[in-house]
């Protein structure tokens, strides 16, 4: 949109807050004040400041200032056409963007308010219907109006009708004057008709100061609407509507100062009334709009409201005398021009929309809200999704952090459990232990029989490797039907050997329990004698049918046979005084883990209730009888088993009634009670004599088993000696052992020989 007659003006953005321009005018002397040889005391000393040129007293000197500065002064020979210029135009014309404004002249009566503000409402009006000639593409409708408050009343200047109009209050336009004429300005004559008939309604009197004075505030309403052409008529029709307003106010002299009386001395107080209410606004509106603010305390402010701080730009054009006799009044115009100067603004586009562009606008607003509706709800069910993924993410993270806790006391437990049986390791390689070891053996192999409904049970009371331990336990020695096969047959083997060189003691031992007869009735209810004697028999067939039933633990039970064969000629107090001296690490992983194993095994399988009974021999029974569970796959195993046992290891029967117990008992699961009791009731005398004859219907036992022995001993010795000539300790015969015995070849020969 271009301006007029200096587009540039009127290209000041809306939606701002401004001060309101502030300018000062200073008249030359009339013809009366250079009458009377006054003098101008002001000097604009330059565009901005403006000088009382007078030496104060002391007194004035610390009352009033002696320079004033506003956005632009005005000597006295300056043209209303520089006024308006630079001081109205760039406010006035904003009417023509939308933006309301005001321009005001204030100041005492005589001081040129009319003279200025006529010449400055004249250029506006020009420049308007200039800007309207070069801006074809719109359409303007200038309207005029014009009021008169006189004695706090208003008129309409265009109307003889002398009736005070009321004023109303609008939500949407403010304050607004009920029944007030309006007329459409066709042209610049038009114009001055208006204008003309406004002057002769205006209430004018003589005053001691003014032949002429204006003795009412006059207001001229410009308002000018402006529609695009190419959406007239059409929906999207909208138009600009804004006013401005050309307020030429009463004189704000005293009364005492125009000698008036009687109905000007009235028209005075109402004219002061008016001023002193617009200054007070003015005050009030240049420390903020903080509090009240007293609008309605006159209708000049009431009309103006808008114009004074609201949506409006506003201009102030100050006038005054530069004679001396005027300095007071002069003093407080500039002091009500410093407050107006503090005063802002906030003027804004005014859009008038007609009612079928508003109805389309509100159903194009309606459907965004809606559309803004189902995208908030479509956003809202995504962020559900997300939260819902964010609250499954957490329960992934918290149970992969149960799963470490659980990991890392699974790996503790499993810690300390290889810590007890390296403990044990190390503490039951004494000829006591061994000893007692062998005197508890049959509660192992009784245990291996009867307990495997209990199993699961007991194994779930354990971490995953103690379960993996104890499976490999159980695979070894009572894994099942095979391993507890294995025991019950191989007990026989055993014990026959037992009975052949050290029975007495054993039974010795045994038999000075005092549960023993119990021991017999239970071992009557649990065990199947017949199902032992058939299992005996069939020794050959149950090793085949465990390599078929679990092909993955027989290979285990055959190797770690062999590797327990070897330890446990390695363990014998015999074959190695010092077992305890043979290193974990010296052995196979397989040893180890064979060690391990059987050590593990002594203590989830065999908790005794007694200390003095179980506890000693805990740690080594299991190893003890878990080689001979596994020796019992072989007679060549078999063999060398009875050899050791039946040569060192039941000698000192004493030690088993003097070693005392572990205790590592304690910290491992607890079988149940009936459990114990099944277990060391068991008699091994009681058992033997229930256990059918190895190898039924051969040679005896002891024959077949001494035979085994000699000739495994016997291949043995000559494989040390023929391999290992220098092979003297016990140590480096029970490598050779167990070289020998790990020997495919060995295995296959000792295996055919048992069959
Ligand atoms: N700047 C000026 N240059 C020349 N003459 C001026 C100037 N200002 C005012 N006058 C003359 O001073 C006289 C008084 O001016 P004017 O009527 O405008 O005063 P006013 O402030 O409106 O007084 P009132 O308040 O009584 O109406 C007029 O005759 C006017 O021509």
């Amino acid at each position: 949109m271009g301006s007029v007659g200096g587009e540039e003006a009127m290209q000041d953005p809306a939606d701002r807050e401004e001060r309101i321009l502030v300018s000062v005018r200073l008249r030359p002397l009339n013809d009366k004040e250079r009458a009377r040889n006054d003098v101008p005391e002001w000097e604009c000393i330059n565009d901005t400041t403006i000088i009382y040129r007078s030496n104060l007293s002391a007194s004035d000197r610390s009352l009033y200032p002696t320079a004033y500065t506003f956005d632009r002064v005005f000597r006295a020979d300056a043209s209303t056409r520089q006024v308006y210029e630079e001081a109205a135009k760039e406010v006035a014309l904003s009417v023509v963007n939308g933006i309301n404004s005001s321009i005001f002249a204030y100041g005492q009566t005589s001081s040129g308010k009319t003279y200025t503000m006529s010449g400055v409402t004249e250029y506006t009006v020009a420049d308007i219907f200039n800007y309207i000639q070069k801006h074809t593409e719109r359409e303007f409708v200038l309207k005029f109006s014009a009021i008169e408050i006189y004695n706090e009343s208003v008129r309409d200047l265009l109307s003889t009708d002398s009736t005070p109009l009321r004023l109303l209050d609008d939500p949407e336009r403010g304050t607004v004057i009920e029944r007030l004429t309006e007329a459409t300005m066709r042209d610049w004559n038009h114009f001055k008709e208006l204008i003309s008939f406004c002057e002769a309604q205006r209430q004018i009197g003589e005053t001691s100061l003014n032949e002429a004075s204006s003795r009412s505030h006059q207001i001229l309403r410009l308002t000018i609407e402006s529609s695009a052409c190419e959406f007239l008529g059409n929906d999207k029709s909208s138009s600009l509507a804004a006013s401005v307003n050309f307020v030429d106010l009463a004189g704000s002299e005293r009364a005492s100062q125009t000698n008036s009386a009687g109905t000007r001395l009235k028209e005075g107080c109402h004219i002061n009334r008016s001023l002193l209410t617009l200054g007070t606004v003015i005050r009030k509106l240049s420390k903020g709009r903080n509090g009240h603010i007293p609008f309605r305390d006159s209708k000049l402010t009431r009309i103006l409201q808008s114009s004074l701080g609201g949506n409006a730009r506003t201009a102030i054009i100050c006038t005054m005398s530069p004679a001396r006799i005027h300095v007071e009044q002069t003093r407080n115009t500039l002091l009500f021009a410093s407050c107006a100067k503090e005063v802002s603004t906030n003027a804004q586009v005014n859009v008038v929309v007609s009612d079928k562009a508003l109805v389309k606008q509100l159903q194009k607003e309606l459907a965004r809200l809606q559309s803004e509706l189902k995208t908030s709800g479509s956003a809202h069910s995504t962020s559900d999704c997300a939260a819902l993924l964010r609250e499954k993410d957490q329960e992934i993270e918290m149970l992969k952090t149960e799963v470490k806790e659980l990991t890392l006391q699974r790996d503790v437990a499993q810690t300390q459990i290889k810590d007890m049986i390296l403990q044990a390791i190390g503490d039951g390689e004494s000829s006591t232990e061994f000893d007692s070891v062998y005197s508890q053996y049959p509660k192992i192999r009784v245990r291996n029989v009867w307990d495997f409904g209990n199993q699961t049970e007991e194994q779930s009371s354990l971490s995953v490797d103690c379960e993996e331990s104890l499976r490999s336990f159980i695979a070894y020695s009572d894994g099942h039907s095979i391993c507890s096969d294995d025991n019950l047959f191989q007990l026989p083997d055993l014990d026959k050997n037992l009975r052949m060189r050290s029975a007495p003691l054993v039974v010795s031992h045994i038999g000075i329990r005092d549960d023993q007869k119990n021991i017999e009735d239970e071992q009557e209810e649990d065990a199947d004698d017949q199902q032992e004697e058939d299992s005996c028999k069939d020794v050959k067939c149950i090793v085949s049918e465990e390599l078929i039933r679990n092909p993955h633990t027989q290979p285990k039970v055959v190797a770690s046979s062999l590797n327990t064969y070897t330890d446990s000629i390695a363990s014998s107090p015999f074959a190695n005084a010092d077992t305890s001296a043979l290193d974990l690490d010296s052995y196979s992983p397989g040893l180890q883990e064979n060690k391990r194993v059987n050590h593990l095994r002594q203590d989830f399988v065999i908790p005794s209730p007694e200390k003095s009974y179980a506890s000693p021999w805990l740690r080594e029974i299991g190893t003890s009888s878990s080689r001979s569970l596994r020796f019992s796959r072989s007679r060549s195993c078999r063999a060398s088993l009875m050899r050791n046992s039946s040569s060192y290891w039941f000698d000192d029967e004493e030690s088993i009634q003097s070693t005392t117990p572990i205790g590592n008992e304690k910290d491992f699961t607890r079988r149940p009670d009936v459990l114990q009791s099944k277990a060391y009731v068991l008699d091994q005398n009681t058992y033997l004599e229930r256990l059918p004859p190895w190898n039924a219907g051969e040679n005896s036992v002891e024959t077949s088993a001494i035979d085994d022995v000699q000739n495994v001993e016997s291949s043995i010795d000559k494989e040390t000696k023929s391999n290992c000539p220098e092979a003297s300790t016990p140590q480096i015969k029970e490598e050779e052992d167990l070289k020998t015995m790990n020997s495919p070849t060995d295995h296959e020969v000792s295996f055919h020989h048992a069959s």
